[in-house]
């Protein structure tokens, strides 16, 4: 099965370009840019990745991303994103990034922009994978900052599909955003956000209430409200869960405990994504290979993650097709 997954056309929802940042990047740019970090090697850097929730990573990650200044930077990061994702045979990536993780500290929303841009334009053209970019919100910031964030967004409408909402979930409610969410619907963006990872069920049905998203990002503790879980299959609204991710943020204390595959048995729309996979151990193929490990699937249980994903992205319906068509050619051939 391992060659199977390894080989299987995989398409990724929930991806934070700053959370692909490795070690060796990370130590790289801070010599390029003369930029002090506390680590002076690759080993201690790695070791410092030993979070008990999701507030231990935000604090390494958002310290990580202090080394990226210039647009070069930024393409570096997402080049070297897209090999990876070339040699997991990733066909379609839906990026997020936090442009106020980079604006607070003095960087230029442009130079963010255009440096992730640039290496997904050359994704497309050199590596056949295509891609979408999604700007998140940061919810421990204020509902001002999110709106300065949307208006400078909109000199960049071509390259942005979509606004998402992430980092420290509890304590900063779906509401705060309300107003923002209206706004960027109204100016033509899609919307996603993080819900029910750390945060209960009821912050699921928060977000999908008041703030009119098309997918949810993890959503996994969705399981401690039945009556959700019956509308997430009714109405077919995404999951983009986090395996590897929900194991190192204590989520789930094992992957036995997951319960993707249940989701996935149950008929909601679930797909394997990786989140910030240079801190927590693995790619898109390393996801799947530690949840079939776990909770063993046939063929064609481990596709449906595929299939599940070209339906929830942001793709046109003749590129879904295409997507769709590409894997199941696939599927026939291995079957
Ligand atoms: N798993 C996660 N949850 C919330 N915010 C994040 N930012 C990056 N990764 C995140
Ligand atoms: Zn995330």
């Amino acid at each position: 099965m391992k060659k199977f997954i390894q080989s299987l056309p995989k398409v990724e929802l929930h991806l934070h370009i700053e959370g692909t940042l490795e070690p060796e990047l990370m130590l790289e740019l801070a010599q390029r840019n003369s930029i002090n970090i506390p680590f002076n090697s690759v080993d201690e850097i790695r070791d410092a990745y030993n979070f008990h929730n999701l507030q231990s990573f935000l604090d390494i990650y958002f310290q990580g991303a202090d080394v990226l200044i210039h647009e070069q930077d930024f393409f570096d990061l997402t080049w070297a994103y897209l090999l990876r994702c070339q040699e997991d045979n990733v066909i379609h990536t839906e990026i997020f990034f936090d442009p106020q993780a980079h604006t607070e500290r003095g960087i230029l929303f442009d130079t963010v922009v255009n440096g992730i841009h640039r290496a997904l334009d050359k994704g497309i053209s050199e590596l056949g994978i295509s891609s979408k970019l999604i700007m998140c919100f940061l919810r421990h910031l204020d509902e001002e900052s999110a709106f300065n964030t949307l208006s400078q967004a909109q000199a960049h409408k071509d390259k942005i599909i979509g606004v998402g909402l992430d980092s420290t979930e509890i304590g900063n409610p779906a509401s705060k955003f309300e107003r923002v969410f209206k706004q960027a619907i109204e100016q033509g963006f899609l919307t996603v956000a993080h819900a029910g990872e750390e945060g209960p069920a009821s912050n699921i049905s928060e977000a999908l209430s008041l703030l009119q998203i098309t997918r949810i990002d993890h959503g996994v503790r969705c399981t401690e409200d039945a009556s959700l879980v019956e509308q997430l299959i009714a109405e077919r609204i995404p999951l983009t869960v986090c395996p590897l991710s929900n194991l190192k943020l204590k989520v789930f204390d094992r992957m036995e405990q997951h319960n993707i595959v249940g989701l996935l048995r149950q008929g909601v729309c679930v797909t394997i994504n990786s989140d910030d996979p240079a801190y927590f151990g693995g790619y898109m193929t390393d996801n799947f290979l530690a949840v079939n490990n776990a909770h063993p699937m046939n063929k064609t249980e481990i596709a449906q993650f595929t299939f599940n994903a070209i339906e929830a992205s942001f793709v046109s319906p003749s590129e879904q097709e295409r997507l769709r068509q590409v894997t199941q050619r696939f599927l026939e051939l291995e079957q």
